[in-house]
């Protein structure tokens, strides 16, 4: 499976200019013919938090209507990042996915809302998990903060997913943990993780880049600059199967001890 991660710079709360720049970075990473493409978190405002009620995406249809039609246009599955999306019970933090047909795959809204960035304050939390097929293959879908919860990522792995996709914004000052939060999951899960964050500034922070794809190993496959890039890299689901044939760690858990 081909991965392109589209590590992209994002316009402070002007949804067309990054509509526009995420189209035309999705074309171009088309033409590498990958198999999957995936955005970062909330990628059409960024974190201008006190305009959402402007500038959120009602029920993520601009979204849908974009990234679908590119989906089907290339035949490309399309984990299409996060954006802030207006529901019924407020606005959300919502990762939609697409398959090849251009059909709704999935969809997850953020469990963990960080309040050292406010989005508490402005964001209503999911409640659902975020699991989803493409091509056949169990995937995750989770966002930024959500790394930091090792027990929920567990809980979707254990539900057999061999892919976890993560869509951030990942402020510079920590991408020490970034890093190692992802190595970490990668190992403890045995999957494949394959991590889009944002580069540039905000008013308030400067975003770290170094998007990565992980092996069921923790070793790197691949690594962006903290640039804007699109990284490009290969998967061999064969690993995680070999991985978690070596080292079982999931039929040796005891979960009855855990709670
Ligand atoms: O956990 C962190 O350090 C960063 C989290 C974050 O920036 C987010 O969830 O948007």
């Amino acid at each position: 499976m081909k991965i392109a991660l589209i590590q992209l710079d994002i316009a402070f709360g002007k949804p067309e200019v990054n509509y526009a720049a995420a189209e035309r970075k999705i074309r171009e990473a088309a033409a590498g013919r990958p198999d999957c493409i995936i955005l970062p978190e909330l990628w059409t405002t960024g974190y201008d938090l006190t305009r959402l009620d402007d500038i959120a995406d009602p029920g993520g249809q601009a979204t849908a209507a974009l990234m679908s039609g590119l989906a089907r246009e290339y035949g490309v599955n399309i984990v299409a990042g996060s954006i802030a999306a207006r529901q019924a019970n407020g606005i959300t933090n919502t990762m939609y996915v697409y398959d090849r047909s251009g059909a709704p795959a999935g969809e997850y809204s953020k469990l963990h809302l960080f309040k050292l960035m406010e989005e508490h304050l402005y964001l209503q939390p999911g409640s659902a998990k975020g699991l989803f097929k493409l091509d056949g293959i169990s995937c995750a879908g989770l966002i930024c903060y959500d790394i930091r919860f090792p027990e929920w990522v567990r809980a979707h792995m254990a539900e057999g997913a061999e892919i976890l996709f993560i869509s951030a914004e990942w402020p510079l000052p920590r991408l020490s943990h970034w890093r190692a939060l992802l190595i970490s999951r990668a190992i403890e899960n045995q999957c494949f993780v394959v991590a889009c964050n944002r580069v540039g500034d905000d008013p308030a922070n400067t975003f770290g880049g170094h998007s990565l794809i992980i092996d069921p190993w923790g070793d790197i496959v691949c690594e962006a600059s903290g640039h804007e890039e699109i990284l490009s890299g290969e998967i061999d689901l064969a690993r995680v199967r070999e991985v978690r044939e070596q080292i079982p760690v999931f039929t040796d858990r005891r979960p009855e001890f855990y709670v």
